[in-house]
């Protein structure tokens, strides 16, 4: 028997239980979690707001009882206080207050990771939320049912504060999105793309307030308004979107952890202690783009990083591919879709990088209906022609053309390499002349 003791069964313990119960026969499964629930899709968050769709059922595909119906022990609302890595021994308090010591040859970290909080003075006024979980997002809803919730201001204009903006606005509220930086989704597009979102955001009435530096939250009880080096903006309620760290205090100081605080994990998901794996949000993932440890909180490592150190922990061996750090967002029908480094990380990280434009229609102009404009970049790095990121953005869904550029940087295809690639062509979907094809055969 191999005893695997599971920390954390959000997306990332979830997936590794699933993977090792279905793989691995002698297997005893234990999995403790702090919360009373599990796999809540927090990107179905704004969905949930802005009242896209009915409510917050379908964003859960997992429980107690499904892992329990597998194999697995499961302890809910049991957080683990400290593990000992010499003697090999998790130490948990159940729901009941009982103390558990559950001994383990092989323990999998997926602890996850927590909202980064600004520390600002009125930071504990009421209506200042935070939302990750989805007792957040519940309480955020539950807010907004009172008539007192005019003005929403949104600090960070990244991916949960331009999703929540868009759903806030839905709702008929009064938003202004902050970021520090000047402008929206700075770590995923360069300016060319995150100037549409600004358009697509400032059209809708959303009020953007870039380039500030949120000093204060002032308010009696409740918040009333958020003070920048720039302004001061009415609020009702404040929601923080500025980031997550992760949630490595169960390292003890025995673990190696990266810049911020991140396990740091081997391709095989194994911390620098040996039968000590780390996954998901609380672990680092091997960027294929910079060829160099990463951090990059996504759903979608958090699975793939589950599945290695699953097979890892269950005696097999599988090796991580890397990650691209992939991603889209779509608000307003506006799609936009990116993976790598953008121009500006890539001239940031020391490369000799270059970029690639193309705009064009979806299809010929001969077809006249459902056919938008769409806008690619593809950067590449101009000494190895290796291709290193790409950006993509439509109305129309061009999703899946992400991940053939996900796959080129993983594999270190040359951008004249993917100037030949054999791309179909039908009038119902695309052009002859690609704009793959045609923004691969510009680079100089
Ligand atoms: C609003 C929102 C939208 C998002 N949208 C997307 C998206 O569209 N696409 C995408 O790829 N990603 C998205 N993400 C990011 C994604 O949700 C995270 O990357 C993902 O949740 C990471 O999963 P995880 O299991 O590693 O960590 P977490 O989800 O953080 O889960 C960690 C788990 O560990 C438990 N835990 C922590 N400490 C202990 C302890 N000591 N003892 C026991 N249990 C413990 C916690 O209770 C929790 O259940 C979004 C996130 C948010 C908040
Ligand atoms: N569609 C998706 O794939 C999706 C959706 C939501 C979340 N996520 C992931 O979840 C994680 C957390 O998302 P997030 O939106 O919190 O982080 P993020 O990294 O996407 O964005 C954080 C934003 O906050 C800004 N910021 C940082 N400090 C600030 C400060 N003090 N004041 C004002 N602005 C500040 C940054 O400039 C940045 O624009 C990310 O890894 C993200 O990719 C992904």
């Amino acid at each position: 028997m191999n005893k695997i003791v599971i920390v954390g069964a959000n997306h990332a313990g979830t997936a590794a239980a699933n993977t090792l119960m279905a793989n691995y026969k002698d297997a005893k499964v234990t999995i403790f979690d702090a919360n009373s629930n599990i796999s809540f899709l927090g990107c179905g968050m704004a969905l949930w707001i802005g009242e896209q769709i009915a409510g917050a059922e379908g964003l859960f595909y997992s429980d107690k009882e499904k892992l329990e119906a597998q194999g697995a022990v499961v302890h809910m609302e049991a957080p683990v206080e400290n593990i000992d890595f010499d003697r090999k021994v998790v130490y948990a308090t159940l729901k009941d207050g009982t103390k558990v010591e559950e001994s383990y040859d092989k323990v999998i970290l997926a602890t996850g990771s927590t909202p980064i909080i600004p520390n600002i003075p009125g930071i504990d006024l009421e209506n200042v939320q935070k939302v990750k979980l989805y007792q957040h997002a519940d309480e955020v809803i539950r807010k907004l049912k009172t008539e007192e919730i005019e003005n929403v201001v949104v600090v960070g204009a990244g991916y949960i504060g331009v999703e929540l903006a868009e759903a806030f606005e839905r709702k008929g509220k009064k938003v202004t999105l902050i970021d520090i930086a000047d402008t929206c989704l700075p770590v995923y597009y360069d300016e060319p793309f995150t100037n549409l979102m600004r358009e697509n955001l400032k059209n809708h009435g959303i009020h953007l307030a870039f380039g500030e530096r949120v000093l204060e939250i002032r308010g009696d009880q409740k918040v009333r308004e958020v003070v920048t080096d720039k302004g001061v903006h009415k609020a009702d309620m404040v929601v923080l979107s500025i980031g997550f760290r992760p949630n490595t205090a169960l390292g003890n100081g025995k673990l190696e952890l990266f810049r911020n605080g991140a396990f740091v994990v081997d391709k095989h998901q194994e911390t620098s202690m040996k039968d000590v794996y780390a996954i998901g949000d609380c672990a680092t993932v091997f960027d294929n783009s910079i060829q160099d440890t990463n951090y990059i909180a996504l759903a979608s490592n958090a699975v793939r990083t589950a599945i290695v150190a699953a097979h890892n922990a269950g005696g097999g061996t599988l090796e991580s591919a890397g990650v691209q750090g992939s991603n889209g967002i779509c608000i307003y029908d506006l799609k936009m879709l990116s993976t790598g480094m953008t121009l500006a990380k890539a001239n940031v990280c020391g490369f000799e990088a270059a970029a690639t434009d193309y705009d064009d229609l979806q299809k010929p102009e001969f077809i006249e209906e459902n056919n938008p404009k769409v806008k690619i970049r593809i950067v590449y790095d101009k000494k190895t022609r290796v291709i290193l990121g790409a950006q993509m953005a439509s109305t129309y869904d061009i999703s899946m053309g992400i991940h053939l550029f996900s796959l080129a940087i993983q594999e270190r295809v040359t951008i004249d390499k993917l100037a030949l690639t054999d791309i179909f062509f039908l009038p119902h979907f695309n052009k002859p002349y690609n704009y793959i094809t045609m923004a691969a055969l510009g680079a100089k």
